[in-house]
């Protein structure tokens, strides 16, 4: 849509209806009416806490009025794209809202480029910028800038495109008086020449005396209690100093209604004639022009923001070079630990016995079986290779005594004659009496709060006793058949070991995964609550281009750390892997645009950094614990389970299992359905869920 000079000319600037705000039950605005002409400063005054700063981020589209309405040049403001007047607009917000780890340099090509400025033009205005606003090096961290360097840079920002609306939020608070005078002289020069509106909020009124207007908001009921000219004002309250007026008008409430009668208040500005005679027209359509609305700019220059949003967020990463060092060390840590330590079987827990048959020798061997009164001492050091520490202990008591002082995860107690026992227990078999079975029976008695150690301890318990009794068997040349359970274990899928890794590894590389996922919608969750979101928004960006940036800017992210990752799973479990490694990538990368989806989405509900952690964290742990990782869904209460198969990992963590250990392609259909397809529709309704949401809260 081209504007012409003719729209520019009819409309004011600004113009706000019957404006109302309010938070939860507290009103900030309350039937303001406010208009602001074109080509004037209007300075918007009011003790502290009265409304300003809200007007503000309302007229620039950060925020939304509750009642009434607001027309930038005649148009609503909802009704521009994006529902901000965007590139026409040069916002400066009260917070400095850059970014720390920028430089002047990079701030200023960031904005210009959301601007659609070349970068030859950005060039040149941060050169002449820099002079009239007395800018340190431009290659300087924002950082490491003094506040009142820091306000400079982020007036310069607003300046930097040449907006037809300037809207500063106390521009100079920290600023010394002889700059501050260059500052007012620049911005008189811009409405001079240009015909740029400024409108903008001070607690210095007299500075105001070089506005055309003043407006004058009142706390007690947010409402705007005087607009006129600072010389009409010094003349109404017969003084010379503004001060003296706001001070005259916060101590008399009263006031409001003789000026609100009065038909002063909303008379058109007096803007001087010299002034209107040296506005140079031809000026103000070569800025329009050059600028054009922001719809206008819609299209071209898509490609430009998007990279420029996308190398924002890498340059934020990349100056963060502890973090980088944190991710690579925890990578590497988890990933080895998953990949080669979890789930295996635990050595060296410690088992007392007490062995009422008597001492057994030194490196007793199996072979020496034959000896009466050795039974005891097989079974026993078939523990030790299994892993087990068996620990001497002379007695029962004291073996009870170190359990329950926590030396000793339990103890066994083989009875007197137990080898004796054992052999006519073999011979008589079902006609065993109960003094050979009471005497060929070993007793445990296990740490069972310890449920881990408990549960190691019985398998090996079993699986001991079963070796130790096929070897008795095999001594006497009997079938091992007749001395095992008859049942027959062999295994489909997976190596068939005792070890939990196969089940464990890939759940903990999902969960190292996701929480790598969260670290740039971490920033994105900075940038809200320093409010250099909404700076950016005010731009005209489109929301979704912000949020998509932070999707390409995680894949360099990904590379590196997949190819940590599966390197180091290649290497370990090469032979075990069946699946397409390329397939394992796919649905690797789909859980983390998952929990990218999930930080982001759980971003828009606070503008504060330490609710959303929180919030990221309470759903870290949720897939921690509900996902089938460490214990089957099918354990956890039926009403939770459910819930259980709608967390992010669960469907995708039982797919990757499958291709690891089973070769499942892409093709079968639950890797299909439950591991490309359900989490491909997740990213999508978080994606589009979260850029609702914040197109409402927005509106609230
Ligand atoms: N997001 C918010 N939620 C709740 N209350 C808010 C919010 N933002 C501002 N307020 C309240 O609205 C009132 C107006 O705040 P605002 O920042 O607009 O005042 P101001 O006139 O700009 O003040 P100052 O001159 O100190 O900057 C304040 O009482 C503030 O506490």
């Amino acid at each position: 849509m081209i504007h012409t000079i003719d729209v520019y000319a009819d409309q004011p600037a600004m113009e706000v209806e019957h404006g109302g705000k309010h938070y939860s039950d507290k009103v900030v605005l309350n039937d303001v009416n406010l208009k602001v002409e074109k080509g004037i400063i209007y300075g918007l005054l009011g003790p502290s806490g009265c409304g300003k700063t809200t007007l503000l981020s309302c007229l620039v589209g950060v925020q939304r009025l509750n009642a009434g309405r607001i027309t930038i040049f005649g148009k609503n403001v909802t009704k521009y794209k994006n529902g901000t007047p965007g590139r026409m607009l040069g916002y400066m917000p009260q917070e400095i809202s850059l970014y720390g780890n920028f430089t002047i340099f990079e701030t200023f090509a960031y904005y210009g480029v959301l601007n659609g400025m070349t970068e030859e033009r950005i060039k040149y205005k941060l050169t002449k910028l820099s002079s009239i606003l007395n800018l340190p090096h431009v290659a300087k961290l924002v950082d490491k800038l003094s506040g009142g360097e820091q306000r400079r840079v982020s007036l310069g920002v607003a300046l930097l495109h040449n907006p037809q609306l300037l809207v500063l939020d106390e521009p100079t608070v920290g600023i010394d008086p002889l700059l501050r005078e260059t500052i007012w002289d620049y911005l008189k020069l811009l409405v001079k020449s240009q015909g740029t509106t400024v409108l903008m909020t001070t607690h210095y009124v007299e500075e105001t005396a070089n506005c055309e207007k003043v407006g004058i908001g009142y706390i007690r009921d947010g409402s705007l209690i005087v607009e006129d000219t600072p010389s009409s004002l010094l003349q109404k309250y017969d003084t010379n100093r503004l001060d003296d007026v706001v001070h005259k008008l916060c101590n008399n409430v009263e006031i409001k209604a003789t000026w609100q009668d009065s038909p002063q208040i909303y008379d058109a500005p007096s803007v001087k004639p010299t002034q209107l005679k040296s506005l140079n027209v031809n000026n103000v359509v070569k800025v329009w022009n050059e600028t054009k609305s922001n719809e206008g700019l819609t299209g071209c220059f898509d490609s430009d923001i998007l990279k420029v949003l996308v190398k924002r967020n890498l340059t934020i990463y990349v100056r963060n070079p502890l973090i980088i060092l944190l991710e690579f060390i925890v990578l590497v840590f988890n990933v080895y630990l998953f990949v080669y330590l979890a789930g295996n079987h635990p050595l060296g827990l410690k088992i007392g016995f007490v062995n009422n048959e008597g001492t057994c020798p030194e490196n007793f061997q199996l072979n020496e079986l034959k000896n009466p009164g050795n039974y005891s001492c097989a079974f026993i050091s078939e523990l030790v290779k299994e892993g087990l520490d068996m620990i001497p202990i002379s007695s029962e008591m004291r073996a009870l005594n170190d359990v329950k002082q926590g030396k000793l995860s339990g103890y066994i107690s083989i009875p007197a004659n137990f080898s004796e026992h054992s052999k006519a227990r073999f011979l008589f078999g079902l006609h065993s009496d109960n003094e050979t079975l009471d005497g060929s029976t070993v007793t445990v008695r296990l740490d069972h709060s310890e449920y881990l150690y408990a549960f190691f301890i019985r398998q090996t318990l079993y699986s001991s006793l079963q070796t130790y009794i096929q070897s008795i068997g095999l001594q006497y040349d009997i079938d091992s058949r007749v001395t095992t359970l008859p049942i027959s274990f062999s295994s489909i899928f997976g190596p068939g070991d005792e070890s939990w890794n196969p089940f464990l590894m890939p759940a903990g590389l999902l969960i190292v995964w996701c929480f790598y996922g969260t670290t740039l919608p971490l920033f994105y969750i900075q940038d809200k609550a320093q409010h250099t979101l909404a700076r950016t928004l005010a731009t005209g960006v489109d929301y979704y281009k912000v949020v998509l940036s932070y999707y390409i800017a995680d894949m360099p992210c990904v590379i590196w750390q997949s190819g940590i990752m599966l390197s180091v799973m290649a290497w370990v479990k090469w032979d075990e892997v069946k699946g397409s490694w390329g397939l394992i990538f796919l649905i690797f990368y789909l859980v983390r645009l998952i929990s990218t989806s999930i930080s982001i989405f759980v971003g828009t509900f606070s503008k504060k950094e330490l609710n959303c952690i929180f919030l990221a964290v309470a759903v870290l742990f949720f897939c921690i614990y509900g996902s089938d990782t460490f214990w089957p869904v099918q354990s956890i209460v039926w009403w939770y389970r459910p819930f259980c198969y709608c967390l992010p990992i669960t469907y995708p963590l039982g797919v990757l299992r499958s291709v690891i250990a089973k070769g499942w392609g892409l093709f079968h259909p639950v890797v299909a359905v439950y591991g490309v397809c359900i989490p491909s529709v997740m990213i999508l309704v978080l994606f589009g869920g979260g850029i609702l949401i914040e197109k409402r809260n927005r509106k609230n």
